[in-house]
């Protein structure tokens, strides 16, 4: 494994595991294979409707708790400022954890004009020691000055969508300016045919590994942290051993220029999308 990212008070492993699908006891039998190949940041949400999930397979996985960055996010119906307390509350709860590592406002939702009291939610439930460390998801610049300006406090983490059809250039780098992690959801594409570029394949077969990987690799090059899903205990172990591969200057070129306009995986452009 790659040296841990430490922008900011928060350090995180180079790829975290994406837990969108794992419920029950096939998500717990998913995340325990998950973690036999090393992951520890794990990406959860009020939404995915499997904290209660997550949370049990990280109390019984018989690896110490301080090894695990657990990540829940506040859903957009919950924004209003006593609403989001009690959200935070019950993720914690649902976790069975006595606290929860990295909170996420999940969407900005900014024609509903709520994310500020959501964040001072976050703040107060941080100062309470129920979560750890706090960010967004799916936030624009406009969306992170405004929380700064308006509570002095910046987020840690941004999780945006970004694969190779979506390189989010711009935002990496404002990112990275600002001590502030990026994390890349549907890392992969899920399944857009990203992998299947002949660009990637191509620098794939000149690494004698699987395009996924490429893109993974890239991924961390570029000091942003992907959080694939897979429910394959092989796909899991490719994905988390990407991080030591290492591409040149040129490869990873080639993979960023593959940016579309019209990359994103849906309608999703957060400055009206609206997902609650
Ligand atoms: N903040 C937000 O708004 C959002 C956050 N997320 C987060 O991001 C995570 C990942 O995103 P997701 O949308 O699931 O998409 P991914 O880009 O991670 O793609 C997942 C798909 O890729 C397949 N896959 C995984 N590894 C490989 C491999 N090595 N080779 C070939 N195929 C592979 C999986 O299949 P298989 O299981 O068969 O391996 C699955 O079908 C989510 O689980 C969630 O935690 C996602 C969307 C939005
Ligand atoms: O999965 C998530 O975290 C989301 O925010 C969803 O909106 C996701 O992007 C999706 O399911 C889109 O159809």
């Amino acid at each position: 494994m790659t040296a841990s990212l430490s922008f900011s008070e928060l350090s995180l492993p180079p790829i975290g595991f994406g837990t969108g699908r794992a419920h029950g006891l096939a998500g717990i039998e998913s995340l325990h294979s998950a973690f036999d190949a090393g992951y520890r940041l794990l990406d959860s949400a009020f939404n995915y409707e499997n904290e209660g999930t997550v949370g049990r397979a990280v109390r019984t996985a018989g690896i110490p708790r301080d090894e695990f960055i657990v990540t829940s996010k506040l859903p957009g119906r919950r924004h209003a400022r006593a609403e989001a307390t009690f959200t935070i509350e019950e993720s914690l709860f649902r976790t069975g954890l006595d606290h929860i590592d990295l909170y996420l406002i999940h969407w900005p939702n900014p024609r509903v004009d709520q994310y500020v009291e959501a964040w001072e939610a976050l703040i107060d439930a941080r100062e309470r020691g129920l979560i750890r460390h706090i960010g967004v998801s799916n936030f624009l610049p406009e969306h992170l000055e405004r929380l700064e300006t308006e509570t002095g406090v910046r987020p840690v983490v941004n999780q945006i969508e970004l694969h190779p059809w979506f390189p989010q250039e711009a935002a990496v780098i404002y990112h990275r300016e600002r001590g502030i992690i990026t994390e890349a959801w549907s890392p992969l594409g899920r399944g857009n045919g990203v992998t299947a570029d002949p660009v990637i394949e191509r620098i794939a077969a000149g690494h004698d590994v699987s395009p996924a990987e490429i893109v993974l690799a890239w991924h961390v090059a570029r000091g942003v942290v992907p959080i694939p899903r897979s429910a394959s205990p092989e796909r899991q172990r490719l994905n988390i051993a990407a991080a030591h591969i290492e591409l040149s200057a040129e490869e990873i070129a080639l993979i960023t220029a593959l940016g579309r306009p019209d990359g994103r995986l849906a309608d999703q452009d957060p400055a009206v999308y609206e997902e609650f």
